[in-house]
Parts: C-alpha cells; structure tokens; sequence
C-alpha cells in the first residue's frame, strides 16, 4: 500500500458549490490547457469556469473512489459518507435509478449496461449534474464520487469545474473480483447491499493469499435477494476489461497530480475498514464507527 501524505482532518463548514458545480458539469466545461499544472492530457477547450476554489480546510471533503467493478467502491464509500456526514454520489445508482423509472433513456441505458460497456460521458454528466442539483437544493455539502470519473474526459470535466482532494483507489486480485460480483445480492425491499460468496483464495503468482466472509443479509431480507442483471460470470469479465482499458488511465490522471492513495484490501470488511480508517487519518472518528455501519 503505497503511503500519501498524511491528510488533514476533513472540516465540517459550509460550501455552496456544489450546484455551480453541477452547472458546469452539466455545460461539460473542461480547463484551459496548463490550467491545472503540466497536465499531459489535452481537455476540449472552453471558458474558464468562474468557480472559486475554496481550501478544503474550508469545507466539506470532495473524494473520488476508484477501483475495478466488485473491489467494494459502494460499500466503503457509503461507509466514509456516514462517518463524514457527505452524499455518497454513485454514478451505477444513478443509471440503475434511470433505468428502474422506464423513462425514455432506459431502453438504451439498459443495452449498454447489461453488456458491461460504459454509458457514454453526456448521458453520465447529465444523470451527476441532476443529482447535483437536487442534492445542492437540499443543502448539501461535499461528496464521495463513485464510479465517476471512469474516463479521461469525465476526469478532466470534474477537474475543470472543482477541486478533488483526494481519490482513492481500492484495489483487490482479478479472480477475486469476478467471485465478489458474482456473490453481490441487494434486498428489493430495503436495498440494501449482501454478498453471499465465501471467499478463500491462496496466493498465488505474487498475488497475496486472501480470504472475505459472506455479508449475509438479516432473515427477513433472504427471500427477497435478487442479483443485478449486469453481474453474470460474462458480463462480469467484460466490466473488468472495459474498467483496465478506459478507466485505469483515470488512475494515471491523478496520480499525476499526487491525489492517488492507492489502497491494497486485505480482506473483508473487518480488516479492511480500520486499516482504510487509519490511512486516512481518520483514527478520531473510531467511536462513530459503529454509527457508520
Ligand atoms: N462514470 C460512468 N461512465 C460511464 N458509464 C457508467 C459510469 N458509472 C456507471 N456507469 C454504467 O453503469 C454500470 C454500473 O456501474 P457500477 O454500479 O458503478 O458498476 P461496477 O463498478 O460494479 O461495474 C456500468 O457498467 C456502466 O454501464
């Protein structure tokens, strides 16, 4: 696990951003080249977007998970946003949400997901600039970003419009990712979230040996599970292709801007959770722990 630099306690005050952000992403405004530092990308051009950039001492945490689908982005993004009182912004909710209202976009959303390709970047900005808005009406302060940005264009979209402080990048063995998408289970009553596979792997070509319990969910949600339709064994390996080829340069973006803290799972819930509580310095926040879960 490579180490960042030791962030700062993440402060609680007011930011007002968040629907200029979403403006902003919403007209896909991208930086003017050199904006940002050497950036070796080269973003569409556009205006400079008028938004001031506020220290995040300042104000409510901006993060970007990122990670391989299946390596658990959802489940320790909801977890951070419960200890740090900010939306988790999950981009697969947002298309699944699109899909399940049978609106007009759902018949073409529902292709592309359920063969594991990536919506294209307007329709993606559109559904986040929405949820932004709705979420800025409502007082709310910061994000965790889930699942976005996945390319470097929506990369260089949110860089042009706000400031990231940091993107975390959850990493776990291929094999093991295929086994967690295809044990994922949701309760279509309350939604939440389960995972039924067991896992037990050795290690194996320099991979280290890992071993995950089942998530199994409470007696009254077990006749209720359904799987995603996108989380079979093809689809699955697909998704994990499409994540390699057009959003591990997203990995690069950053880290080459030195907001990258790569993250090494070292199993299950029960070990993963208090060591990511310590890499991100958020050791104070222990005893809301159990708030959290
Ligand atoms: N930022 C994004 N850009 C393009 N497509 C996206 C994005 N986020 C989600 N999607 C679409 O929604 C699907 C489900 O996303 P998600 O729930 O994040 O799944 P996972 O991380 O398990 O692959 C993706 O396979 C893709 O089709």
């Amino acid at each position: 696990m490579a180490a960042l630099t030791r962030l700062s306690k993440p402060s609680f005050t007011s930011l007002s951003s968040v629907s200029r952000i979403s403006r902003c992403l919403y007209s896909g405004i991208a930086p003017e080249p050199g904006s940002h530092g050497s950036s070796p990308y080269s973003p569409r051009l556009g205006p400079k977007p008028n938004l001031s950039v506020k220290d995040p001492k300042d104000r409510n945490v901006q993060w970007v998970f990122l990670g391989s689908p299946g390596v658990g982005k959802g489940t320790y993004a909801s977890r951070l946003s419960n200890l740090l009182g900010v939306p988790h912004i999950a981009t697969g909710d947002l298309v699944r949400e699109e899909l399940a209202a049978s609106g007009p976009l759902s018949k073409e959303l529902s292709e592309i997901v359920n063969q594991g390709k990536l919506v294209s970047d307007e329709i993606i900005i559109s559904l986040l600039s929405k949820r932004l808005e709705a979420g800025g009406a409502k007082g709310e302060l910061g994000f965790i970003l889930d699942g976005f940005p996945r390319t470097i264009r929506q990369a260089e979209i949110l860089e042009g419009v706000t400031e990231i402080d940091l993107v975390l990048n959850l990493k776990l063995r291929e094999d093991v990712l295929v086994e967690k998408c295809l044990g994922r289970r949701m309760c279509s009553q309350c939604g939440g979230n389960f995972n039924v596979a067991s896992i037990n792997v050795k290690d194996s070509n320099g991979s280290p040996a890992i071993s995950m319990a089942p998530l199994l969910p409470p007696p009254h949600c077990m006749s209720k599970l359904v799987t995603r339709a996108d989380d079979t064994e093809e689809v699955v390996k697909h998704r994990i292709h499409v994540y390699n080829e057009k959003s591990r340069p997203v990995e690069e973006f950053y880290r080459s801007r030195g907001k990258l803290l790569e993250f090494d799972l070292p199993g299950g819930i029960p070990e993963s959770w208090p060591k990511l509580l310590e890499v991100l310095n958020l050791d104070e926040y222990k005893e809301k722990q159990s708030a959290a879960a």
